[in-house]
This record gives structure tokens, C-alpha cells and sequence, in this order.
């Protein structure tokens, strides 16, 4: 990609297709970084991933990738699954049981006829943190090691993109929390944009940079992360509106061995991260966890106090979903109608967001800049 050219589009997909009762027709564009697609089961994620792979064939649409076209029905073009540059990454790793993990890396690279090349075979498996595993039989591996060894084999092949269908889905929440940073650095390292299917809000708010979201074959939305997991209006899709907020470490606060985050929002205290002063981090924050206050509070335990305005008010449920800006970093909070009434929200007013340092999960803690805007 060359400075000025339009990242939003590195990924263009326009497509149609049936499938018994079931019929898909979606539209999106995606940049850079990674995308998640999101939706409940049935709603069409893997038929998607199976269009871009070539594993199916839209009835009508078009789909490229860096501008190069995989499929344009109108055009009669509908390449082969090996000629796409495209890899996939399974929620089973799909390894060659008989082959060492050297042997089932080197494979991707034969598949996509490119030489050996041991400097871009050291730095793939130095990024995954896989070298200590290459001797090693895949059957003697755990779910997580398997998994990373999926994604170096597919990433050798040096894809176009990177498609990853519910790779945690198989792994229990300890072997996720392991595979997850190495998620992480490839987004942020690997220079290959990544659509990643997903029904965890969780895991999605870690990772995305955009996000697309997918009810019934249709795209029900899309956009940058943190603004479709704040939306009221997909409550019924994603279950928990919350805020993303990027910050900064600033290190550890001696006085309450928390560690201290600042933002474009302020100052937050937060679960001891072991994380370098100047890193980055991407902290979600649940609408649940939020409380509102119209002065700043006296004699309060809760650490977390943010200035903001509210910006706009949304009926979710049984509540009400408050938007506060802060400083221009949005934050939401779930409050019952009667609060509302009770303190006079409206927007333009004034108030204090606050967050208990407790409400931070600290296995949530996502790094670095999800979106790279080019
Ligand atoms: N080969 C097929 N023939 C007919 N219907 C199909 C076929 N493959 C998938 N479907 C249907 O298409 C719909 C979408 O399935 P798909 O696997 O894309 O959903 P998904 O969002 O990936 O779900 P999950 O999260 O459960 O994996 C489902 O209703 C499914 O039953």
C-alpha cells in the first residue's frame, strides 16, 4: 500500500449466495489490521470465510483483495483456492499428523511454490514463539501450540490476507489468554490484514480494528470497533454495549500499587499490568461497570473518576444506555430510567463517569493500536 491510498479498502466484498434456505447477501469493506466478523451462530460468518477462501463461489459479487480480484462473477473471474494468496486458519489447526512441525510449516511454503527462505522462516516462528516446537510431532502439542503452528504455516505461505474461522474456540480460557498476544503481534507485526470470525464480544473488543457484523446473512453493521460495540441498537447482537478506550502505561502507582493508564479521557488505576511504561493498551470498559455522578464525588472508595458531557441518551432493554464524552473518548453507562430522571440527564450535561478499579479484567487488557490508518 503506498501513503494515500485508501485503506479502508484493502479488502472489498460484495456478494450473493443461497444455500438451501439459507441465503447471504453482504457488503463490506475493510482495511488494514483486523476485521471481525460477528454474529451468532447461523448467521453466515463461514460462508463468508468460505467465499473469500474459494472453498465456495458466490451465485453473484465481486471480492478483492490489495486490488486484486478473487472473484468477479460479472467478469466470469472465480479463482482457484490456491491461486488467491488467501490463508485460512481453522478453529481445528489441521495439521499434518505424520510431519514434524518444521515439516508442516515448510509445507505451506511448497504448497504456494516459494523457496526456502531462512531469515522469513526465523522471524515467523520468532514471532509466534514457536522455534522451541519445530522437532516436535503436532500430537505431542497442546491447543495452543497447534494453533500457532497453523498460523505460521499459513502466514509462510505469504498470504494476501489471512482469514482465521473461530481459531479459540476449541481452547479452554487459559490456553485462549496464551494464544492471544501472539494474535496481537501478528496483527501488528505481520503487515497482513487479518478477517477474523469471532462470537465472542470479548475477544473481539480485544482484537478488532473494524468491525462487521453479520444477523441472517445480512450485515446488520460495520464500522470501527468501538463504535459498534457501544451501540444500543445492537444490544440484541452483542449482548454488552461497553466502551474501548487506547492508553497509554504510565507505570505503577506507588501509593496503591495499581498501575496508572492515561488517555485521551484522563487517568485511570487499573489491576497491576505487567506492562512496559509507554505501551499501549486497549482497556474496554462495560457500560454495567460504569456509575454516573453530576458532581464529583466526596468520600467515594472507587479510584476511577473521568470529567465528561453526556452526549446522548438510548433506551437499551430495561435501561437506559448514557453516552458520555470525555474529553472526546466516549465512554457508556447502563443506568436504570429512574436514575436518569432522578439526576437530570439530558445531553450537554455535565457529569462524573466512574469506574471501580476492579471492573477491570486484566486477562481483557488488549495491546497496542488495533487500527492502522495508513
Ligand atoms: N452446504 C450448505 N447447504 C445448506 N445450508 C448450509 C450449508 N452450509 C451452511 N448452511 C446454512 O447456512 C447458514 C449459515 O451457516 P454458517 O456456517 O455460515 O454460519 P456461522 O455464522 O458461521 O455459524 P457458527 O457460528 O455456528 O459457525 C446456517 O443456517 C447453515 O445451516
Amino acid at each position: 500500500m503506498t501513503a494515500g491510498s485508501d485503506y479502508s479498502e484493502v479488502i472489498a466484498v460484495d456478494v450473493a449466495l443461497r444455500r438451501g434456505a439459507f441465503s447471504l447477501e453482504a457488503a463490506f469493506t475493510a482495511g488494514l489490521g483486523l476485521t471481525a466478523l460477528f454474529g451468532r451462530s447461523g448467521s453466515g460468518k463461514t460462508t463468508l470465510i468460505d467465499l473469500i477462501a474459494g472453498l465456495a463461489t458466490p451465485d453473484r459479487g465481486r471480492i478483492a483483495v490489495a486490488g486484486h480480484v478473487l472473484v468477479d462473477r460479472r467478469a466470469r473471474i472465480v479463482l482457484p483456492p490456491h491461486r488467491r494468496r488467501v490463508g485460512v486458519v481453522f478453529q481445528d489447526a489441521r495439521l499434518f499428523p505424520h510431519l514434524s512441525v518444521a515439516q508442516n510449516l515448510a509445507y505451506g511454503r511448497v504448497f504456494a511454490r516459494l523457496p526456502h527462505d531462512p531469515a522469513e522462516f526465523d522471524a515467523v516462528t520468532g514471532m509466534l514463539g514457536i522455534g522451541p516446537l519445530l522437532a516436535r510431532q503436532p500430537a505431542g502439542l497442546s491447543g495452543g501450540e497447534r494453533q500457532r503452528v497453523a498460523i505460521g504455516r499459513a502466514l509462510l505461505a505469504r498470504p494476501r490476507l489471512l482469514l482465521m474461522d473461530e481459531p479459540l474456540a476449541a481452547l479452554d480460557e487459559g490456553r485462549k489468554a496464551e494464544i492471544l498476544p501472539y494474535i496481537e503481534r501478528l496483527r501488528d507485526e505481520a503487515g497482513v490484514p487479518i478477517v477474523y470470525v469471532s462470537h465472542s464480544v470479548a475477544e473481539v473488543a480485544r482484537l478488532a480494528g473494524t468491525i462487521v457484523v453479520l444477523d441472517a446473512g445480512r450485515v446488520a453493521a460495520t464500522g470501527p470497533a468501538e463504535e459498534i460495540l457501544r451501540r444500543a441498537d445492537l444490544i440484541p447482537l452483542h449482548g454488552e454495549p461497553g466502551a474501548l478506550l487506547d492508553m497509554i502505561v504510565e507505570g505503577r502507582d506507588p501509593r496503591t500499587g495499581l498501575t496508572r493508564l492515561t488517555g485521551q479521557a484522563g487517568m485511570l488505576l487499573v489491576p497491576d499490568l505487567a506492562r512496559p511504561k509507554g505501551a499501549t493498551v486497549r482497556v474496554r470498559i462495560p457500560a454495567r461497570d460504569v456509575l454516573v455522578a453530576t458532581e464529583a464525588p466526596q468520600g467515594l472508595s472507587a479510584r476511577n473518576t473521568l470529567p465528561g458531557r453526556v452526549l446522548a441518551l438510548a433506551s437499551a432493554g430495561t435501561g437506559v444506555l448514557v453516552e458520555i464524552d470525555c474529553a472526546g473518548a466516549i465512554l457508556t453507562a447502563q443506568l436504570t430510567e429512574a436514575a436518569v430522571r432522578d439526576l437530570g440527564l439530558v445531553p450537554g450535561r455535565e457529569v462524573v463517569a466512574i469506574i471501580k478499579s476492579a471492573a477491570f479484567d486484566p486477562a481483557g487488557f488488549g495491546t497496542g493500536r488495533p487500527t492502522i490508518a495508513i
